[in-house]
Formats: C-alpha cells, sequence, structure tokens
C-alpha cells in the first residue's frame, strides 16, 4: 500500500496549465501531485559562441528550487549554482535537445527555464515533461510570426520516476516515497518509445533484472500517459510536435520496404500497405518506371486516403536494348521469379562483349488530394557470368558495381544504400519534399 492510497503503477494526477507566464515566448505550470514547476521558454536571436556560424541552433535549459518550495527555506542560487541543480539542469537540457532539429531551428537558442513551486518528488522529471509544452509554445510562435517555416520539434518528450519501495516497484514516487526507496529510476523517453536518458540507483540495495523490467514497464506506461496529457494541454498546438508523418510503401517486395525504411527512417515512418490492411493487387501496365510506381502509389492512396510511395525499378543492359527494363520482375515468366529471371539474364549474355548496364528505380510519391510526384535514380555496373554474393534480392547477384568491386549482394545494408539506384531515388525524393514543405 503506498503513502497516498496509489496502485503500483498509478501516476500522480497531472495537470499542465499553459501559457501560465504571459511575458515568456512559451510557458506552462505543470503539476504532477504536489509538485510543482514553472516552465518557461525564451527564444534569442543568437547562438553560444561554439555554435557561430554554423547554421544551427541551440537549445538550453536551467533549473531551480525557489526558496519555499521546500519546507525549510531553500538558499537562492547565487552566481554557485549548487551541483544537483547544475545537474538536473543539465540532464533537462539533453533531453529536450533531442526534441529538436537543431538545423532547422537556425541559428537561434531557446533556453528552458524550470523553476519549482513545490518539490514534492520527481522534480526533474515534471521539468522536463513541462519543458516540453512550454517549448512547443515557443515553436508554434515561431511559426505564427513567420521566424520558422515550420515547427522545428521532431520528438515529443517526456520523463517520469519509478522505483522500488519496501520491496515493491512502483511508478512516479512522491517524495516521501522517494525518501526510503530502495531503488530510484528515471526514465526520459520519446513518443516512440525509445529511451533518451535513463538514471537508476539501487540505493538501499541492489535490484534485479525482474524488477527492472517491471520498473521499465511502469515507466514506458507512464510516459505514454504523460505524453497524451501534454497534447491535451496544448490542444491544435500538439501539431507543433511532428512526430514522423506516416508514408505507405505500395509494396509487396519486403526487400524494397526495408531497404526504403532506411533511407527515410529521418523524416517519415514507412509501413508497409499490409499494415492497414491493403494487398492489392496492383497491376503494373505502364510501359515506364515512372508510370509504373505511380500506378502502385496511387492504388495505395486511393485505396486507403493515405500518402504512399511506390517503387518500380529494374534492370537496364546495354547489349540487349535496355532489356529486361520494366519486365525486369517477370523477365523469365513468372512476376519475381529471381532465380529463373537470372539464369535467364546470364543466358542471354552468353557471348556478348559489351556487359554494362544499369540498375533504374523510380519512387512516386502520392499525397491525397495532390499530384504525383515522381523522383529517379540509376546505378551504373557490370553483369558478371556467374553470381557472386548472397544478400539482398532479385539481380543483386549479377551486378557489379565496379567502383567498390563488390556485386549488390555482396555488400551490406548500409553499403548499398550509399550507392544504389534506389538510393539516389530517395536522396531526389527528400529534396523535392523539403521544397514542398518549406
Ligand atoms: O535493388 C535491387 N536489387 C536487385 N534487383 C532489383 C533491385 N531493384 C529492383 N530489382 C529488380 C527485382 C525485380 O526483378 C525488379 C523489380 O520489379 P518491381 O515490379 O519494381 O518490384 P517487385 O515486384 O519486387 O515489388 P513491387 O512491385 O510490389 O514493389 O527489378
Ligand atoms: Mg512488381
Amino acid at each position: 500500500m503506498r503513502a497516498d492510497g496509489r496502485k503500483p503503477d498509478e501516476k500522480r494526477p497531472i495537470s499542465i496549465e499553459t501559457d501560465f507566464v504571459r511575458t515568456a515566448y512559451g510557458s506552462c505550470l505543470i503539476a504532477t501531485g504536489n509538485t510543482r514547476v514553472i516552465c518557461t521558454a525564451s527564444v534569442e536571436e543568437a547562438v553560444p559562441p561554439f555554435l557561430k556560424g554554423k547554421g544551427q541552433g541551440w537549445v538550453t535549459a536551467e533549473y531551480a528550487m525557489l526558496p519555499a518550495s521546500t519546507t525549510e527555506r531553500k538558499k537562492r542560487d547565487g552566481i554557485k549554482k549548487d551541483g544537483r541543480s547544475v545537474e538536473i539542469q543539465r540532464l533537462i537540457g539533453r533531453a529536450l535537445r533531442q526534441a529538436v532539429d537543431l538545423k532547422a531551428l537556425g541559428e537561434r537558442t531557446i533556453t528552458l527555464d524550470c523553476d519549482v513551486l513545490e518539490a514534492d518528488g520527481g522534480t526533474r522529471t515534471a521539468s522536463i515533461t513541462g519543458a516540453m509544452v512550454a517549448l512547443t509554445c515557443a515553436a508554434e510562435r515561431l511559426v505564427r510570426e513567420k521566424k520558422l517555416p515550420i515547427s522545428p520539434i521532431i520528438h515529443q518528450v517526456a520523463a517520469i520516476s519509478a522505483g522500488v519501495i519496501d520491496d515493491e516497484p512502483c511508478l512516479d514516487l512522491c517524495y516521501q516515497e522517494d525518501s526510503h526507496a530502495q531503488v530510484d529510476m528515471n526514465f526520459v523517453m520519446n513518443e516512440k518509445g525509445e529511451f533518451i536518458e535513463l538514471q537508476g540507483t539501487g540505493e538501499g540495495r541492489a535490484f534485479t533484472k525482474k524488477e527492472l523490467d517491471t520498473i521499465m514497464e511502469y515507466g514506458e506506461k507512464g510516459i505514454r500517459e504523460l505524453m497524451d496529457a501534454q497534447r491535451e494541454a496544448l490542444g491544435d498546438r500538439a501539431r507543433y510536435i511532428a512526430p514522423k508523418p506516416l508514408l505507405l510503401v505500395a509494396t509487396g517486395n519486403e526487400h524494397k520496404l526495408r531497404e526504403l525504411q532506411e533511407m527515410f527512417k529521418d523524416y517519415y515512418t514507412l509501413a508497409p500497405m499490409t499494415a492497414v490492411g491493403f494487398f492489392g493487387p496492383i497491376e503494373e501496365n505502364a510501359d515506364t518506371f515512372a508510370g509504373n510506381a505511380a500506378i502502385k502509389a496511387e492504388a495505395v492512396c486511393e485505396a486507403t486516403g493515405l500518402p504512399a510511395i511506390g517503387d518500380d525499378s529494374g534492370l537496364e543492359v546495354d547489349a540487349l536494348d535496355g532489356e529486361p527494363g520494366v519486365y525486369s520482375a517477370r523477365y523469365a515468366g513468372e512476376h519475381g521469379d529471381d532465380e529463373a529471371n537470372n539464369d535467364l539474364l546470364l543466358s542471354r549474355m552468353e557471348g556478348k562483349e559489351d556487359r554494362s548496364a544499369a540498375f533504374k528505380c523510380a519512387l512516386a510519391l502520392k499525397i491525397p488530394g495532390k499530384e504525383t510526384i515522381i523522383a529517379e535514380g540509376s546505378c551504373p555496373g557490370t553483369i558478371l557470368t556467374e553470381r557472386r554474393g548472397t544478400g539482398g534480392f532479385g539481380y543483386d547477384p549479377l551486378f557489379l558495381y565496379e567502383p567498390m568491386n563488390k556485386t549488390y549482394a555482396e555488400m551490406n545494408a548500409e553499403e548499398k544504400n550509399q550507392i544504389s539506384h534506389r538510393s539516389r531515388a530517395a536522396e531526389m525524393m527528400r529534396s523535392i519534399m523539403s521544397q514542398l514543405l518549406s
């Protein structure tokens, strides 16, 4: 039984009041139980000396406890801050920097000030959760005042504590619990459930993996609830937290899906069309890669109402007048029989001296209500006389990329993605997309 009757995995009631400080660029008052913190975001049109001229901004934080925030008056921070406050403000800064694309912020600094009105445990985690809200308010204002074309926020960040009290794992410790906790942990996470920082100490005693697993589960649950509260408090402004937009991939080919996910991962979440229950079939009856890529993207967008990206690709061999080209997947008859396709290619190339070829890829992006966008890429290479390598798919084992003296099938994913026809098309697509957004 916990001091305040909460269940082990129950966090304290939370409230977040945005725009609490009217003079601040962005602000909120966050209350988690009796812990209350004023969080403000200030924007300055300059960066610290070490970032001057680098074309990026900075996010930093300061943390302080107000004198009456604890029962015994706490001395105001003078010129020299106490070690604990310094450690905490660094944590807050690190955590919130992960929420922001510093390049997109431009050469300006956002300072997040977290002043604890009342301390009842979990002040650092409340500071982070509140600072995220103040930061988002500031981002909205930067866009509203046309200082930025889009919000520089790329992740939602929140933090919570959990620990072990009287041998029982518990979420969100209040001060009374914290002061005699056997294990004390702080979780800082993003909206993808990834960890930004974990602080954990066995204070009274060491702790087991099993206890850690339970604490972790509680922490993750708490963070999800806090993120809902942040979004609720922000209302419309929650749009300025920009978890990556979803793009469906219009393909039945898992290799393509994986390659494309890697290429777009910094900007979009790519999910297979099957994730929303679309299985096709899609008839690829255009006579160009671009035409087929558009057919795929449009079919999935039409069926789901969601943005979709399609890939049509293939091999063009000079000595075969560009064959197999758009027919690459069904060169030997059956669509997607890689073995038969490679065999046929080898036999058609028998005795040919010119073995030069190029892999081609067209990507098509269809956003509901908008024109389809096409991007293309190609990669030159040579057709070998026998297979080399076991990775990849399709014609990978026969396609030698001379500068690396490796076939696609001998490359690891990272190597292939650096030079492949698909990655070149993806690069072009990303640049078109970023121009559209700005
Ligand atoms: O990086 C590649 N490495 C090896 N082979 C490749 C590559 N990229 C395309 N290719 C070959 C495979 C297939 O023979 C044809 C694509 O045919 P294509 O219709 O675009 O793809 P697919 O049917 O496998 O999947 P889907 O249409 O569902 O996207 O070109
Ligand atoms: Mg296909």
